[in-house]
């Protein structure tokens, strides 16, 4: 049969039609996608993110992978005999524990992606925050309230950092190369210390700092939850306090969303938290008029 006489191609060509207005639209822009350490465990899904990364540069977006490696990290640190523990969803990082996270992200995590992404026929370079000076950290300062005597404490996280400066012209280098770049959230402080940096916040500074049309956090939900577990399609900034506040988002979904809180105030110009384990939720938010996951935009 010829592809003019078979309906499943014309519904193909149906769909590249309806993804034409996305396509002009976000031309020559820039997408941060940061993809997290649950995702990264199957290899199909890996197969899928990289394809799909890749055909974004191949219609002219810029792309920019951030990766992550949480699990990958404890594994590490099982392995070598040093204890972990997490204070909001940051993992409290000694010496040790850095020298193991800058060797698990930097090293194995940032190369595994540069490889998926080159079998799918993309080219594409792993750095980490030191390169090319693209994130200066400073130390993370966490407070705390004791709920019984509501006395706020500062809790020290060790060399847990956060993006004090983003000089994004590695970045952008990379990118009118033709390249991808796919970055590690390990920085070095001014100080010369090596800091640890959650992978969402570095994305969602990076995000910032190039003024990107879309951060997208690819996690293992199928986006924030209500109390009820219902998906919450659209949030604002103000919604996001609230919840954090009567404790409807926890663990891992708070550095997540303060991430994006921070990029959309900051200069991008929306954050979607997306179900990584959903073949081509990428696309599939980017080229349809339903999207998928829950956008974040400033009010
Ligand atoms: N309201 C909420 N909606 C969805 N997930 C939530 C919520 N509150 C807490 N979480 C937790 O946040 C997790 C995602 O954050 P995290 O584990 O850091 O993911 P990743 O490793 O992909 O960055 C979810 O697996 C879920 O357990
Ligand atoms: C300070 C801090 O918590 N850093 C994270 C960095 C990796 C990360 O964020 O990975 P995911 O996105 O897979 O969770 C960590 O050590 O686990």
């Amino acid at each position: 049969m010829s592809a003019a006489n078979d309906p499943a191609m014309l519904a193909k060509a149906e769909t590249l039609v309806d993804a034409l207005p996305y396509l002009q639209r976000y031309e020559g822009r820039t997408f941060v996608v940061k993809y997290g350490g649950h995702a990264m465990g199957d290899p199909d899904l890996a197969h899928d993110f990289a394809q799909d990364v890749v055909l974004l540069k191949a219609v002219g977006i810029n792309p920019v992978v951030v990766h992550g490696g949480g699990p990958q990290i404890g594994a590490m640190l099982k392995k070598v005999g040093v204890e972990s523990s997490f204070v909001d969803g940051l993992r409290v990082t000694d010496k040790a524990t850095a020298q193991v996270a800058e060797m698990v992200l930097s090293g194995s995590i940032n190369k595994e992606l540069v490889g998926w992404l080159s079998g799918a026929g993309g080219k594409a370079i792993g750095i980490s925050g030191k390169d090319g000076g693209l994130v200066t950290a400073r130390k993370l300062s966490r407070t705390s309230r004791d709920p019984d005597s509501n006395i706020e404490k500062v809790l020290d996280l060790g060399f847990v950092g956060e993006p004090h400066h983003v000089d994004t012209r590695i970045i952008e280098t990379i990118s009118a190369s033709g390249m991808i770049p796919v970055i590690a959230p390990i920085a070095a402080g001014e100080d010369g210390a090596t800091y640890n940096i959650n992978a969402d916040t570095m994305a969602g500074a990076i995000a910032a700092a190039l003024g990107a049309a879309r951060l997208f956090l690819l996690t293992d939900v199928s986006g924030v939850l209500d109390k009820q577990g219902t998906l919450l399609t659209d949030l604002t900034p103000a919604d996001i306090g609230r919840m954090k506040d009567d404790g409807t988002i926890s663990g891992g979904m708070i550095p997540k969303l303060e991430t994006c809180i921070h990029a959309v105030e900051a200069g991008c110009e929306a954050a979607v938290v997306l179900d990584g384990r959903v073949p081509h939720a990428m696309l599939l938010e980017m080229f349809t008029s339903q999207g998928a996951g829950t956008l974040i935009r400033a009010a």
